[in-house]
């Protein structure tokens, strides 16, 4: 399934491309005038091959979970079992990304694909109906747990290469889903107590930029934790000096299962080519994994913040991706993605509702 989705990731359709450029030129404002958008509105005509493109909705936003054997570590002040009870409350509508996900009528679907198996997960919900269908409706948890968390990077491989694998065809197979069930745009979600540790080893071991310029402080370490941070990043990739031309080599030795998951989410949309909006660092670390398998799938992405995580700009930078927002957001779950939502569909929609000179007999300049 891998390999049959980074085969059908694809460039931009040339044609789209240049009928949205010029429709965008007709549209009754000055030229330029909507900045960033227009080339937005231009690139999403040029990814579903039509001018204009449908406009991209409603999001669908998918929170991958996962455990980090690195926990052991001391790389973050929260404990492990964080990860399932944020679970719980994802599928309760307790979290922030509830509450944006309620603000921007998107559906939220909770990935399980890699938390540690505990008494807390014992009693979670059953699996729901799909979004958008009759009965769908409210948060849906999907069972598709590979490994109970990673193994701890510092001492050994987080992953045997089948497992990360699975883990990425976890993340296609739900990009696939929530398509089909008439999704207009993936949305990026994680939750993972420990994973900004691998994301941002993913993100050195792919940009080449020293540890210390791409780790960041997480849900909020001290000093002393911080300075520890770096240094199991440093261990880990003098340890199995991972090789970015093999991205499952990669993810096996550094990853996350959520990070495996999200680059498949990424190739999943990217080749059904829909539009997939970035949140934060993991998933930008996730979508330098994915246009390392296919690089066309950078096409797809949208950049939706700028986490204050070091790491998600150094990754922003090397995918050639300008986030919509820049709040100082350091949340994940897909928050700051959900928030730049509305922005992606305004840009869309000017192609569709807009009168062109000719049309509203606006004099030009
Ligand atoms: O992506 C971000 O901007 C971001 C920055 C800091 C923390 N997080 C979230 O916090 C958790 C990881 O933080 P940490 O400090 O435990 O590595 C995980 O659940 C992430 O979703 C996310
Ligand atoms: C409470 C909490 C909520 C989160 N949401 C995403 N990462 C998180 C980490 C913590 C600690």
């Amino acid at each position: 399934m891998l390999e049959q989705t980074v085969a059908a990731v694809a460039p931009l359709d040339e044609a789209a491309v240049a009928a949205a450029r010029a429709l965008q030129d007709r549209l009754t404002k000055p030229a330029g005038s909507l900045g960033a958008l227009e080339e937005l509105s231009v690139r999403l005509a040029g990814l579903a091959g039509a001018c204009p493109p449908p406009v991209p909705e409603p999001a669908a936003v998918a929170i991958f979970a996962g455990d980090h054997g690195v926990h052991a570590q001391g790389v973050t002040p929260w404990p492990q079992e964080v990860t399932a009870q944020m679970v719980t409350n994802f599928l309760a509508g307790g979290a922030v990304v509830n509450a944006f996900a309620r603000q921007t009528g998107a559906t939220v679907t909770v990935v399980d694909v890699g938390v540690r198996k505990g008494p807390l997960l014992s009693h979670s919900v059953e699996e729901g109906p799909l979004p958008n269908t009759p009965g769908g409706g409210g948060p849906r948890l999907v069972s598709a747990n590979v490994r109970s968390g990673t193994r701890d990077l510092t001492v050994e491989p987080a992953l045997t290469r089948e497992e990360a694998r699975d883990a990425v065809e976890v993340g296609i197979r739900i990009a696939h889903e929530l398509l089909d069930a008439g999704a207009g745009i993936l949305v990026t979600g994680d939750m993972g107590i420990g994973n900004t540790t691998p994301a941002a080893a993913l993100i050195a071991a792919f940009t080449g930029v020293d540890p210390a310029e791409v780790t960041g402080r997480g849900t909020g370490v001290d000093d002393p934790t911080y300075a520890r941070k770096i240094e199991v990043i440093r261990t880990a990739l003098a340890r199995h000096r991972p090789d970015p031309a093999d991205p499952l080599g990669v993810l096996a030795a550094v990853g996350g299962l959520e990070h495996a998951a999200l680059a498949g989410f990424v190739l999943g949309g990217a080749a059904r080519r829909a539009p997939v909006l970035l949140d934060g660092v993991s998933a930008v670390a996730a979508a330098l994994v994915a246009v390392a398998f296919a690089p066309d799938a950078a096409y797809a992405l949208v950049a939706g913040h700028r986490s204050a995580e070091p790491g998600a700009t150094a990754g922003l930078e090397r995918l050639g991706l300008t986030p919509i927002l820049d709040l100082g957001l350091r949340l994940g779950e897909g928050t700051g993605a959900l928030l730049a939502f509305p922005v992606v569909a305004g840009a869309v929609r000017v192609l569709h509702e807009v009168a062109t000179f000719d049309s509203a007999g606006v004099s030009e300049k």
